[in-house]
Protein backbone atom coordinates (compact mmCIF):
# COMPACT_ATOMS: atom_id res chain seq x y z
CA UNK A 1 0.00 0.00 0.00
CA UNK A 2 1.15 3.64 -0.69
CA UNK A 3 0.03 6.23 1.36
CA UNK A 4 -0.75 9.56 0.68
CA UNK A 5 0.21 10.77 3.97
CA UNK A 6 3.35 12.95 5.06
CA UNK A 7 3.92 13.34 8.24
CA UNK A 8 5.44 16.45 9.53
CA UNK A 9 8.18 15.27 12.22
CA UNK A 10 8.77 18.91 13.46
CA UNK A 11 10.77 18.10 16.56
CA UNK A 12 13.82 20.14 17.76
CA UNK A 13 16.07 16.95 17.65
CA UNK A 14 16.47 13.94 16.13
CA UNK A 15 15.78 11.50 19.28
CA UNK A 16 11.68 12.42 19.10
CA UNK A 17 11.71 12.05 15.53
CA UNK A 18 13.64 8.27 15.41
CA UNK A 19 11.47 7.38 18.40
CA UNK A 20 7.86 8.28 16.63
CA UNK A 21 9.65 6.53 13.41
CA UNK A 22 9.79 3.53 15.35
CA UNK A 23 6.39 3.37 16.53
CA UNK A 24 5.03 3.79 13.00
CA UNK A 25 5.59 1.80 9.77
CA UNK A 26 6.79 2.92 6.11
CA UNK A 27 3.42 1.01 4.76
CA UNK A 28 1.23 3.82 6.78
CA UNK A 29 2.92 6.93 6.34
CA UNK A 30 5.95 8.99 4.48
CA UNK A 31 8.00 11.61 7.12
CA UNK A 32 8.68 15.15 6.08
CA UNK A 33 11.28 16.93 7.76
CA UNK A 34 11.78 20.06 7.79
CA UNK A 35 14.15 23.07 8.68
CA UNK A 36 14.21 22.66 12.33
CA UNK A 37 14.60 19.10 12.29
CA UNK A 38 17.26 19.50 9.64
CA UNK A 39 19.13 22.21 11.29
CA UNK A 40 19.96 19.81 14.53
CA UNK A 41 19.82 16.44 12.88
CA UNK A 42 21.47 17.42 9.35
CA UNK A 43 21.92 14.69 6.35
CA UNK A 44 23.01 11.65 9.04
CA UNK A 45 19.13 12.08 10.65
CA UNK A 46 17.85 11.61 6.81
CA UNK A 47 19.69 8.78 6.25
CA UNK A 48 18.73 6.84 9.66
CA UNK A 49 15.20 7.62 8.90
CA UNK A 50 15.65 6.33 5.08
CA UNK A 51 17.34 3.20 6.46
CA UNK A 52 13.97 2.31 8.70
CA UNK A 53 12.39 1.90 5.54
CA UNK A 54 10.72 5.64 5.03
CA UNK A 55 10.98 7.97 1.62
CA UNK A 56 11.74 11.37 3.15
CA UNK A 57 10.14 14.65 2.05
CA UNK A 58 12.74 17.19 2.72
CA UNK A 59 11.13 20.25 3.19
CA UNK A 60 13.55 22.96 3.34
CA UNK A 61 11.88 25.24 0.54
CA UNK A 62 14.86 26.71 -0.71
CA UNK A 63 14.73 29.85 -2.37
CA UNK A 64 17.68 31.59 -3.66
CA UNK A 65 19.58 32.65 -6.94
CA UNK A 66 19.40 29.75 -9.61
CA UNK A 67 23.14 28.20 -8.90
CA UNK A 68 22.57 28.35 -5.77
CA UNK A 69 19.45 26.67 -5.20
CA UNK A 70 20.66 24.23 -8.25
CA UNK A 71 23.33 23.25 -6.02
CA UNK A 72 21.07 22.63 -2.81
CA UNK A 73 18.56 20.34 -4.73
CA UNK A 74 21.51 18.38 -5.99
CA UNK A 75 23.14 18.07 -2.61
CA UNK A 76 19.04 16.96 -1.70
CA UNK A 77 19.21 14.38 -4.21
CA UNK A 78 22.27 13.20 -3.53
CA UNK A 79 20.77 12.08 0.11
CA UNK A 80 18.24 9.99 -1.81
CA UNK A 81 15.46 11.87 -0.66
CA UNK A 82 12.00 10.91 -1.93
CA UNK A 83 10.82 14.92 -2.26
CA UNK A 84 12.45 18.31 -2.21
CA UNK A 85 10.88 21.67 -2.66
CA UNK A 86 11.74 25.43 -3.87
CA UNK A 87 9.98 28.68 -3.55
CA UNK A 88 7.87 29.09 -6.55
CA UNK A 89 8.30 32.80 -6.03
CA UNK A 90 11.97 32.14 -6.59
CA UNK A 91 11.17 32.45 -10.36
CA UNK A 92 11.24 30.73 -13.54
CA UNK A 93 15.20 30.81 -14.12
CA UNK A 94 15.13 29.77 -10.34
CA UNK A 95 12.79 26.85 -11.12
CA UNK A 96 14.58 25.50 -14.47
CA UNK A 97 17.68 25.61 -12.77
CA UNK A 98 16.52 23.25 -9.79
CA UNK A 99 14.65 21.29 -12.62
CA UNK A 100 17.53 20.97 -14.58
CA UNK A 101 19.74 19.97 -11.62
CA UNK A 102 17.64 16.82 -10.21
CA UNK A 103 16.78 15.37 -13.93
CA UNK A 104 19.99 13.83 -13.99
CA UNK A 105 20.26 12.50 -10.75
CA UNK A 106 20.60 8.95 -9.99
CA UNK A 107 17.68 8.86 -7.34
CA UNK A 108 15.57 11.52 -8.87
CA UNK A 109 13.45 13.44 -6.50
CA UNK A 110 10.32 14.95 -6.87
CA UNK A 111 10.61 18.59 -7.06
CA UNK A 112 7.82 20.70 -5.91
CA UNK A 113 7.08 24.48 -5.98
CA UNK A 114 5.84 25.75 -3.02
CA UNK A 115 2.82 28.61 -4.18
CA UNK A 116 1.45 30.49 -0.69
CA UNK A 117 2.11 29.13 2.91
CA UNK A 118 -1.04 27.81 4.23
CA UNK A 119 -0.54 29.97 6.99
CA UNK A 120 -0.80 32.90 4.86
CA UNK A 121 -4.75 34.62 4.69
CA UNK A 122 -6.01 36.76 2.06
CA UNK A 123 -5.26 39.52 4.65
CA UNK A 124 -1.97 38.45 5.16
CA UNK A 125 -0.96 38.77 1.66
CA UNK A 126 -3.22 42.34 1.48
CA UNK A 127 -0.22 43.17 4.20
CA UNK A 128 2.27 42.79 2.10
CA UNK A 129 0.79 44.94 -1.15
CA UNK A 130 -0.41 41.89 -3.21
CA UNK A 131 -3.56 42.65 -5.07
CA UNK A 132 -4.31 38.66 -5.47
CA UNK A 133 -6.62 36.38 -3.35
CA UNK A 134 -4.33 33.20 -2.16
CA UNK A 135 -6.26 30.96 -4.10
CA UNK A 136 -5.18 33.55 -7.30
CA UNK A 137 -1.88 33.74 -6.27
CA UNK A 138 -1.85 29.68 -6.00
CA UNK A 139 -2.69 29.50 -9.73
CA UNK A 140 -0.20 31.77 -11.46
CA UNK A 141 2.36 30.36 -9.50
CA UNK A 142 1.17 26.57 -10.59
CA UNK A 143 1.00 27.27 -13.94
CA UNK A 144 4.77 29.02 -13.83
CA UNK A 145 5.70 25.88 -11.61
CA UNK A 146 4.54 23.33 -14.49
CA UNK A 147 5.99 25.19 -17.35
CA UNK A 148 9.76 24.82 -15.64
CA UNK A 149 9.44 21.45 -15.42
CA UNK A 150 8.89 20.49 -11.76
CA UNK A 151 6.42 17.51 -10.85
CA UNK A 152 3.78 19.47 -8.65
CA UNK A 153 3.07 22.26 -5.49
CA UNK A 154 2.72 22.59 -2.29
CA UNK A 155 -0.42 24.52 -1.33
CA UNK A 156 -3.51 24.54 0.61
CA UNK A 157 -6.42 21.48 -0.38
CA UNK A 158 -9.03 24.31 -0.47
CA UNK A 159 -6.96 25.22 -3.87
CA UNK A 160 -6.46 21.52 -5.13
CA UNK A 161 -9.93 21.77 -7.16
CA UNK A 162 -9.49 24.40 -9.30
CA UNK A 163 -5.51 23.64 -9.61
CA UNK A 164 -6.67 19.21 -10.83
CA UNK A 165 -9.23 21.35 -13.34
CA UNK A 166 -6.52 23.77 -14.97
CA UNK A 167 -3.27 21.37 -14.35
CA UNK A 168 -4.48 17.99 -15.03
CA UNK A 169 -4.63 14.99 -13.00
CA UNK A 170 -0.29 13.96 -12.96
CA UNK A 171 0.41 17.22 -11.28
CA UNK A 172 1.11 17.17 -7.59
CA UNK A 173 -0.84 18.60 -5.43
CA UNK A 174 0.98 18.18 -1.47
CA UNK A 175 -1.07 20.08 0.92
CA UNK A 176 -0.43 21.20 4.29
CA UNK A 177 -2.71 22.48 6.49
CA UNK A 178 -4.43 18.99 7.52
CA UNK A 179 -6.79 18.98 10.52
CA UNK A 180 -8.42 16.49 12.06
CA UNK A 181 -11.92 17.54 13.30
CA UNK A 182 -12.05 19.32 16.15
CA UNK A 183 -8.06 20.00 16.25
CA UNK A 184 -6.71 23.49 16.88
CA UNK A 185 -5.54 25.20 13.78
CA UNK A 186 -3.12 26.80 15.54
CA UNK A 187 -0.88 28.89 13.15
CA UNK A 188 -2.64 27.43 9.95
CA UNK A 189 -5.12 29.68 8.12
CA UNK A 190 -6.10 27.86 5.06
CA UNK A 191 -7.47 24.65 6.70
CA UNK A 192 -8.98 21.53 5.50
CA UNK A 193 -9.55 17.92 7.12
CA UNK A 194 -7.84 14.47 5.65
CA UNK A 195 -11.07 12.99 3.70
CA UNK A 196 -12.14 16.57 2.19
CA UNK A 197 -8.36 17.05 1.15
CA UNK A 198 -8.05 13.70 -0.60
CA UNK A 199 -11.98 14.27 -2.22
CA UNK A 200 -10.84 17.72 -3.50
CA UNK A 201 -8.11 15.90 -5.38
CA UNK A 202 -4.67 16.50 -3.20
CA UNK A 203 -2.06 13.57 -3.84
CA UNK A 204 -0.50 13.97 -0.61
CA UNK A 205 -1.47 15.53 2.94
CA UNK A 206 0.95 17.05 5.24
CA UNK A 207 -0.03 16.20 8.68
CA UNK A 208 2.04 17.83 11.82
CA UNK A 209 0.59 18.79 14.76
CA UNK A 210 -2.58 16.24 14.38
CA UNK A 211 -0.36 13.38 14.96
CA UNK A 212 2.41 14.35 16.42
CA UNK A 213 0.44 16.49 19.46
CA UNK A 214 -1.34 13.39 20.07
CA UNK A 215 -1.56 11.12 23.04
CA UNK A 216 -0.76 8.27 20.92
CA UNK A 217 0.41 9.36 17.59
CA UNK A 218 0.28 5.64 15.88
CA UNK A 219 -3.73 5.96 16.78
CA UNK A 220 -4.34 9.08 15.28
CA UNK A 221 -2.69 8.02 12.23
CA UNK A 222 -4.85 4.92 12.49
CA UNK A 223 -7.69 7.61 12.63
CA UNK A 224 -6.72 9.61 9.54
CA UNK A 225 -6.28 6.27 7.50
CA UNK A 226 -9.97 5.36 8.40
CA UNK A 227 -11.24 8.66 8.09
CA UNK A 228 -9.74 8.46 4.43
CA UNK A 229 -10.75 4.78 3.21
O1 LIG B 1 2.48 25.99 2.96
C1 LIG B 1 3.03 25.23 3.78
C2 LIG B 1 4.21 24.59 3.52
C3 LIG B 1 4.73 23.75 4.46
N1 LIG B 1 4.12 23.53 5.64
C4 LIG B 1 4.73 22.59 6.59
O2 LIG B 1 3.82 21.52 6.84
C5 LIG B 1 3.82 21.18 8.21
C6 LIG B 1 2.45 21.38 8.76
O3 LIG B 1 2.45 21.09 10.14
P1 LIG B 1 1.09 21.11 11.00
O4 LIG B 1 1.58 20.83 12.39
O5 LIG B 1 0.23 20.00 10.47
O6 LIG B 1 0.47 22.45 10.87
C7 LIG B 1 4.90 22.02 8.88
O7 LIG B 1 6.08 21.24 8.93
C8 LIG B 1 5.10 23.18 7.94
O8 LIG B 1 6.43 23.65 7.93
C9 LIG B 1 2.95 24.18 5.91
O9 LIG B 1 2.37 24.02 6.99
N2 LIG B 1 2.43 25.01 4.96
Amino acid sequence: MTSPILVALDYPDAAPALALADRLAPELCRLKVGKELFTRGGPQLVQSLQDKGFEIFLDLKFHDIPNTVAGAVRAAADLGVWMVNVHASGGRRMMEAAAEAVANAANKPLLIGVTVLTSMSDEDLAELGYTWTAAERVQQLAALTQDCGLDGVVCSALEAPALRASRGEDFCLVTPGIRLAGDAAGDQRRVVTPADALARGATYLVIGRSITGAANPLAALQRVHEEIA
